[in-house]
């Protein structure tokens, strides 16, 4: 099965190549709500992007954006309203940043702490460490800077991104870290357009850019892959996504060990990954700090495993689109499972879940990952089914290919 590409290897592709000398052609971007945002925002800070389906072509522009002024609408999504004003910083002008009401509770005062002490003159209208916020831009010239990036890596890798942008570069000393492959997916794409950053244990020390531009070819994305991978482990078919194996940037294709260990076949090729579901789902305790965007699909497909699940380490899940620990719990309540919930771990016990209403809670992850519960669940439906476009628009369509190539009967939705 085809995936859509990823969208963090977009937002990051969006940022390098508008910050670049010389003109980017990036293949296979992600179309989605997220990825429309971002190219949104930029082009509102006055870059030029041109989109094709399969091709976006972006001007860079190393001395910053284009206007003097400008309103960014980041929506819901959080690469956007935390990189963006990362880039901003860097040029001269006023730019004020909003977001939707989802994503104004989710927090970015430890990178607004940081651009602060770096010298960036940057208010929050409302609460502190939250949208809206206004940047009055100078340039940055850049030094030493400490950042607790143990709520979220996208603070990290927004000063990362910026490091070349400065005058004199960045020496970021992280104190804490989640989401550790994001930051590697990251690096990697700065070294993709020619900057090297170096790193001792925690300190990263990034130079001055230029940033050069570059083709660049987007990946599947790998979180997006969790929900065919998973239907494949709990029905007992087999799914392969090319595009997706062991040279891939993106630390979710471990999502695909984890479903090996619950017992189903999994072939991590170069190029392509399998999942066969083989008719049995261990239960299994697993740390998922650093895949944690595939916590809800674990938590769904959790029921029908024959023990057990316990997912661990996953604080930050709580302050993502909603707090995931909770909806899944509430949901799988909903559908009759028995589970619980700490302060950053969700244990789900056997069950064969009853249909109900899911409360998406406007998370695309809730919607897309009950909607893979609902092929061994009659009557399961979505009070928000539309909240997918965030990264899958086209995610319900897939799911009912999926469904009629494996002869599992009607939808319900
Ligand atoms: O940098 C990125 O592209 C992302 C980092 C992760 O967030 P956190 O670092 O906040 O966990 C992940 O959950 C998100 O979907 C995308
Ligand atoms: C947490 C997510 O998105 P973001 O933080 O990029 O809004 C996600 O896609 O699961």
């Amino acid at each position: 099965m085809q995936v859509p590409g990823s969208k963090s290897i977009t937002a990051r592709a969006l940022f390098l190549a508008a910050a670049a000398r010389g003109t980017t052609v990036l293949r296979r971007p992600l179309l989605s709500d997220d990825t429309d945002g971002f190219a949104e925002g930029l082009s509102a800070l006055g870059y030029r992007v041109e989109r094709e389906p399969e091709t976006w072509t972006i001007e860079g522009r190393p001395e910053g954006p284009a206007v003097a002024e400008a309103e960014v609408f980041c929506r819901d999504g959080a690469t956007t309203a935390r990189f963006l004003p990362a880039l901003a910083a860097a040029g001269k002008g006023v730019f004020r940043f909003d977001a939707s009401a989802q994503m104004r509770r989710r927090p970015l005062g430890p990178l607004t702490g940081a651009l602060r002490a770096l010298g960036v003159d940057l208010t929050h209208e409302a609460q502190e460490g939250h949208h809206p916020l206004t940047v009055r831009a100078n340039g940055v010239q850049g030094g030493r800077v400490t950042l607790d990036s143990g709520l979220s890596s996208q603070f990290l890798t927004a000063l990362l991104l910026l490091g070349p942008l400065t005058r004199e570069g960045l020496r970021i000393t992280v104190t804490d870290l989640v989401s550790a492959p994001y930051v590697e997916i990251t690096l990697a794409m700065m070294r993709s357009f020619g900057v090297e950053v170096e790193r001792t244990g925690g300190t990263f020390v990034v130079p001055p850019g230029p940033y050069t531009a570059t083709g660049y070819a987007v990946e599947p994305d790998a979180s997006t892959a969790s929900y065919p991978l998973a239907a494949a482990a709990l029905t007992g078919r087999s799914v392969t996504v090319p595009g997706l194996g062991s040279s891939s940037l993106q630390g979710d294709v471990r999502f695909a060990e984890v479903l090996g260990r619950m017992g189903a076949e999994v072939r991590l090729g170069a190029d392509a990954v399998t999942v066969t579901g083989t008719g049995r789902l261990r239960g299994l305790t697993v740390n998922m700090r650093d895949i944690s965007d595939t916590v809800p699909t674990l938590a769904a497909i959790a029921p029908f495993a024959d023990g057990p699940v316990r997912i661990e380490d996953v604080y930050n899940t709580r302050i993502k689109e909603c707090d995931r620990l909770e909806a899944c719990a509430e949901n799988l309540r909903r559908l009759g499972v028995p589970v619980s919930t700490g302060r950053d771990w969700i244990e789900i016990h056997p069950a064969q879940p009853r249909g109900a209403e899911i409360a998406c809670h406007g998370d695309h992850r809730i919607a897309m990952s009950f909607s893979v519960t609902g092929l061994r669940t009659p009557g399961i439906t979505l009070d928000e089914p539309g909240c997918v476009k965030k990264t899958f628009p086209g995610f319900h369509q897939a799911l009912d290919d999926l469904r009629a190539a494996w002869g599992l009967g009607e939808p319900h939705r």
